[in-house]
């Protein structure tokens, strides 16, 4: 159930659907059953409902579950939005069905009323104005429970971007999978709670489908996610290195070398600057501490073979000698997560790291933005779309450099050079704090290290990040962030079967 539709799959998962042998017109009925069943699950008759239908098949739905309420017992007051002659398919069905009188567009809410909101879903093309536009804010304005169906009116199903207006939903019932606007902001704000309805689309349809995003569940990477051998010692579970800034910058490396420990790497070192060293060492006890300066100093530490993940950026500093120190770590083909200042330091010259990166493609870049980041890095590449279309940004983005792309966020992005893509859900709002990114970069590497592939790495490093921090709640500093990952790792070592001694 993780894989995430775009719109235009959906009509396709529709049309399958269809041509296996289920008429459109019973989708429709089982979508509009679904919406009433809702509807009844949290309220009896007695508050009235009204059924907000506009031209298309999201309207046609309206129309069923207007009559199936009519049917419960409900008072319904249906109100269309253009001429219902002008409906077309199993919308006017569905019209032709319902034999209670059809009003208006509305411009007012009665207190207590229940709204089901059938006025555009997957169809829209444009932005919500006009009359649509007056029905949405008196909707909104009325504190009204509001059911969606499909989508709130007003979100594009593929970008969760609001077209104009939309309607905020206390819940949304979608059909058969969700889609990238339910997951991404603002849409899923839009969409209140979700669920998810059988409209009776065999899955067999994605076969033939083949979606390439999902949501970030360990249903998408658990079957790579390293589980620890009792054979194993610390260098079978690899070695992450963590560049160090100076002196007054070294609380970012030490948050990823902690996270990278406690996603299981075998052994971190940080390579820290002489003038730091007394600082790193004093603080980190499994950590080790290493001298390095600059690119010559990493390049020293990196003839050590066995350190096969390198994090760059958190406190680095920008500038040439960041550029200089990345650069040599590429030559040294490792899997290296570059983040923070690593990708500040290439903003005027993107192309000097990803020409490097292609000159070496037994290396391994995961990248890790911020929107901010992004666009410094990314705006100068024509390929690729402003970070304001942040899906499509994303995938351009990691296509045109064959890196894996994390765009962090409360709807954390992440896609793979190869088109998969996935859409968190699962951070909470308190991880917006200093140094959690440092800490995601470390979990990162530490999966890494154990051998993990890049994507599903970032994957379940993004996911567990987030687990960590719902387990400390609110109140959280980056410095919980490592040490909750312990009863977030017994938890899914326990769902995923692994038995562990
Ligand atoms: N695809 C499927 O598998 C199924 C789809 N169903 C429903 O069908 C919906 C999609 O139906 P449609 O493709 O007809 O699309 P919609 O019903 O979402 O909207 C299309 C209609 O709205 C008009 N429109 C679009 N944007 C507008 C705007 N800003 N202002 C005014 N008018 C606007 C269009 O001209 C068109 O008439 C889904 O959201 C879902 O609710 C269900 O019936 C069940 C099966
Ligand atoms: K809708």
């Amino acid at each position: 159930m993780h894989e995430l539709l775009t719109t235009k799959e959906m009509a396709e998962a529709d049309r399958l659907a269809v041509l296996r042998g289920t008429p459109s017109i019973e989708l429709m009925e089982n979508a509009g059953r679904a919406v009433a069943d809702a509807v009844g699950a949290n309220f009896g008759t007695i508050r009235p409902v009204i059924v907000i239908a506009g031209p298309g098949n999201n309207g046609g739905d309206g129309f069923v579950a207007a009559r199936l309420l009519g049917e419960r017992g409900y008072s319904v007051d249906l109100r269309l939005l253009g001429d219902i002659s002008k409906l077309r398919g199993g919308a006017a069905t569905a019209a032709k069905r319902y034999s209670g009188p059809v009003g208006p567009m509305i411009a007012e809410i009665p207190p207590g009323a229940i709204v089901v909101d059938a006025l555009f879903g997957a169809g829209l093309t444009r932005n919500v104005d006009g009359e649509a536009a007056v029905a949405v804010s008196a909707i909104n304005n009325s504190g009204a429970h509001v059911v969606a169906v499909d989508l709130p009116s007003g979100i594009n199903g593929d970008t969760g971007a609001v077209q104009g207006t939309a309607i905020r939903a206390a819940e949304t019932v979608t059909f058969f999978r969700k889609k990238p606007g339910h997951v991404l902001l603002p849409g899923r704000i839009f969409c209140g709670m979700t669920t998810i309805a059988d409209i009776g689309i065999p899955s067999s349809v994605l076969q033939d489908i083949r979606p390439r995003l999902a949501l970030n569940q360990p249903s998408r990477w658990a079957h790579l996610f390293p589980v620890p051998r009792v054979e194993g010692h610390k260098y079978s579970r690899g070695h992450t290195l963590v560049v160090s800034g100076g002196l007054s910058s070294t609380g970012a490396a030490r948050l990823s070398a902690r996270g990278a420990l406690r996603a299981g790497a075998g052994l971190v070192t940080i390579a820290s600057p002489r003038d730091a060293l007394a600082v790193n060492a004093a603080s980190n006890l499994a950590v080790m501490v290493r001298e390095a300066e600059g690119a010559e100093g990493l390049l020293s530490l990196l003839s050590d073979r066995r350190i096969n993940t390198v994090i760059l950026g958190p406190g680095g500093g920008i500038g040439p000698q960041m550029r200089a120190t990345v650069m040599a770590a590429v030559r040294q083909d490792r899997t290296m997560i570059l983040d923070a200042d690593a990708l500040t330091s290439f903003g005027e010259k993107p192309n000097e790291l990803f020409t490097e990166l292609k000159n070496h493609p037994e290396s391994t870049a995961i990248l890790t933005p911020h929107e901010g980041e992004f666009s410094r890095i990314f705006s100068r590449m024509s390929k690729i779309p402003s970070v304001k279309q942040k899906l499509e940004a994303t995938q351009a983005a990691s296509h045109e450099t064959g890196s894996v792309i994390l765009l962090k966020g409360a709807d954390s992005i992440i896609f793979s050079p190869d088109g998969r893509g996935v859409i968190s859900e699962n951070a909470p709002p308190y991880l917006a704090t200093a140094g959690a990114g440092d800490v995601l970069a470390g979990i990162i590497a530490g999966l890494c290290a154990q051998g993990m592939p890049a994507f599903e790495a970032t994957a379940a490093g993004v996911w567990l990040h987030g687990e960590a921090a719902s387990e400390v709640g609110p109140g959280l500093i980056a410095e919980d962030l490592p040490e909750a990952l312990r009863p977030v790792y017994r938890r899914l070592y326990a769902e995923l079967g692994a038995v562990l001694s």
